[in-house]
C-alpha cells in the first residue's frame, strides 16, 4: 500500500451512490486512500442519485448536511469520492467554508507522496500543477493558512504553488526538465536492451500484492546485484531461473479505477516497462470481491499505454485468505500456464510460479548455434555487447561457433539491423 504519513488533517467524506455504473465508485475503496494519504476520517455523507447536481455535485439539501456536519465535528477538509467541476468545488468551498477535495486531487496527492524517481516526481508535480491551474479563478486567500496541506503537497520538499502567474512559470520549467530526463531515460534504456536480459513486469491492482510477490522471488531465488542496474529505478531486480537464466523482474506502480487522465500520462514514465515487458505478471488479489472488476480495469490501462499484446501470466494471489485453494498451475488446452495461485505473503506457491515464470520465459526466449566467419567483426561485436553467449569455440577455419540465447523479440530485432546475416549463420 501507500505509504502512510501524518498530515493533521480531519476529513468528512462524501459518497454518492449512482445507479449508473459509469459513475459507480467503492466507498471503502475511498477510505483506504483516504488512510493512505494519512488524513483522518471523521465521518462519513451518503447520497443517492442518478445523476450527479450542477451546481454542488450532491443536490442542496445533502450539501447543507455536509456543511453542518464539517461544523459539528470541526473537520478542516471534505473529500469526495467522485470527480468534481472546478464550479462546483468552488460552490461546495463557499458552503461548507474549508478545503474541498475531489477524488482525483486526492490520488494525484498520494502519488505524489510516493513517486521515487526524479522523473516520476516532476510528472506527478505537471499533473498536480495543471489539475490546480484549473482550479485557480477563486480567491485562495481564505485558504492560504493551509497552504502545503493534503492536495496541495508536492512530490519533492516544496510546496505547491498557487499563484497563477508562477504557476506557469512552474509548469514550463518542469516540461523543460522533463524533456532533459526523458531523453537520458532514453539513452539507458537503450543500453538496456542491449543488455537483452528477458523482463517481467508485475502489474496490478493497487493493494492486489505486487510488492510482497517482488520481495518473496526475489529473496526465494538467487538475487544478484548487477552493477549495469545499480543506477536504475529500485524497483527493478535480476532473478535468476534455472533453465532461462536472468530476467529482470519490475514492481510497477498500482492501478486504481478513474485514474485521472494527465496521470497516466504522467505515469507512461514509469509504466515504459512495462510495456516493453516480454511478460506480465498480472497480480490479482482474489480474495477481494471486486477481483474481477478490478482485473478489467488493469486491462483497460495496459490498453491505454499499449502493454495489451504483452503475454500476461495471471498470480491469483491472497490463497491464504480463501477457503480450500490449494497453490497450482491452471493450463490452457496446449498446455501452457495461464495462471498460478499463490500467497506472496505466506510464500504458498512460489516454487510453481518460478516454474510457471521459466516455462513462459523459455516460450520467448531463442537458442541457436551460430558459425560467423571470422571477417563479421561487426556481429561479433554485437553479440558481445549484449551478453548473450551461453558457450564459444573456433573451428579449425578460424570460424566462431557460438551457443546465443535471447528474447526472440531482440532476435528478431538484431536480425533485421544486420540484413538478415544472423539467421543465414544458423547451424542446422
Ligand atoms: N493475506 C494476505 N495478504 C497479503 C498477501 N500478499 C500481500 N498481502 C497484503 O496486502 C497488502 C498490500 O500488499 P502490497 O504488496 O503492498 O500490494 P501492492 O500491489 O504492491 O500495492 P500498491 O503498491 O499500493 O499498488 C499488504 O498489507 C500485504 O501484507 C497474501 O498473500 N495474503
Ligand atoms: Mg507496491
Amino acid at each position: 500500500m501507500f505509504d502512510r504519513f501524518d498530515a493533521g488533517e480531519n476529513a468528512v467524506l462524501v459518497h454518492v451512490d449512482f445507479s449508473d455504473e459509469q459513475n459507480k465508485e467503492d466507498l471503502q475503496e475511498l477510505q483506504m486512500l483516504v488512510s493512505s494519504a494519512g488524513v483522518n476520517q471523521l465521518g462519513v455523507i451518503t447520497a443517492k442519485r442518478n445523476a450527479p447536481h450542477a451546481k454542488y455535485f450532491v443536490g442542496s439539501g445533502k450539501a447543507e448536511e455536509i456543511a453542518d456536519t464539517v461544523k459539528a465535528l470541526d473537520a478542516n477538509v471534505v473529500i469526495f469520492n467522485h470527480a468534481l467541476s472546478p464550479s462546483q468545488e468552488r460552490n461546495i468551498e463557499a458552503l461548507v467554508k474549508c478545503r474541498v477535495l475531489d477524488r482525483t486531487s486526492l490520488i494525484l496527492d498520494i502519488f505524489a507522496q510516493r513517486a521515487r524517481t526524479h522523473e516520476g516526481k516532476l510528472q506527478v508535480e505537471l499533473a498536480q500543477l495543471k489539475h490546480i491551474s484549473t482550479r485557480l479563478i477563486r480567491g485562495w486567500t481564505h485558504l492560504e493558512r493551509q497552504k502545503g496541506g493534503i492536495g496541495l503537497r508536492g512530490p519533492g520538499e516544496t510546496q505547491l504553488e498557487t499563484d497563477r502567474r508562477l504557476l506557469r512559470g512552474r509548469i514550463k520549467s518542469i516540461l523543460k526538465r522533463l524533456e532533459r530526463v526523458q531523453k537520458q531515460r532514453e539513452q539507458g534504456r537503450r543500453s538496456r536492451q542491449r543488455a537483452e536480459i528477458p523482463t517481467v513486469s508485475l502489474v496490478g491492482y493497487t493493494n492486489a500484492g505486487k510488492s510482497t510477490l517482488f520481495n518473496t522471488i526475489t529473496e526465494a531465488g538467487v538475487y544478484a546485484a548487477d552493477q549495469l542496474f545499480a543506477t536504475l529505478d529500485p524497483t527493478l531486480r535480476k532473478i535468476e531461473l534455472s533453465e532461462v537464466g536472468s530476467a529482470i523482474l519490475a514492481d510497477t506502480v498500482g492501478f486504481i479505477r478513474h485514474l485521472p487522465h494527465d496521470l497516466v500520462a504522467a505515469f507512461k514514465a514509469t509504466l515504459q516497462e512495462t510495456q516493453e515487458a516480454d511478460l506480465l505478471l498480472h497480480v490479482v488479489d482474489y480474495s477481494d470481491a471486486q477481483y474481477k472488476d478490478n482485473i478489467d480495469q488493469v486491462n483497460e490501462v495496459l490498453d491505454e499505454i499499449d502493454a495489451d499484446e504483452v503475454p500476461q501470466l495471471i498470480i491469483c494471489n491472497k490463497i491464504d485468505r480463501l477457503e480450500s485453494v490449494v497453490p497450482k498451475i491452471d493450463r490452457d488446452q496446449d498446455g501452457r500456464p495461464i495462471r498460478v495461485w499463490v500467497s506472496a505473503q505466506q510464500g504458498l506457491g512460489i516454487d510453481l510460479l518460478r516454474n510457471a515464470l521459466t516455462e513462459c520465459l523459455r516460450e520467448s526466449m531463442v537458442n541457436h548455434q551460430l558459425c560467423i566467419p571470422a571477417g563479421d567483426g561487426k556481429i561479433r561485436g554485437m553479440l558481445y555487447q549484449m551478453n548473450c553467449i551461453l558457450e564459444q569455440k573456433y573451428s579449425d577455419d578460424g570460424d566462431w561457433l557460438v551457443n546465443v540465447q535471447m528474447p526472440s523479440s531482440d532476435w528478431h530485432r538484431m536480425d533485421k539491423k544486420v540484413e538478415h546475416r544472423l539467421s543465414k549463420y544458423v547451424v542446422h
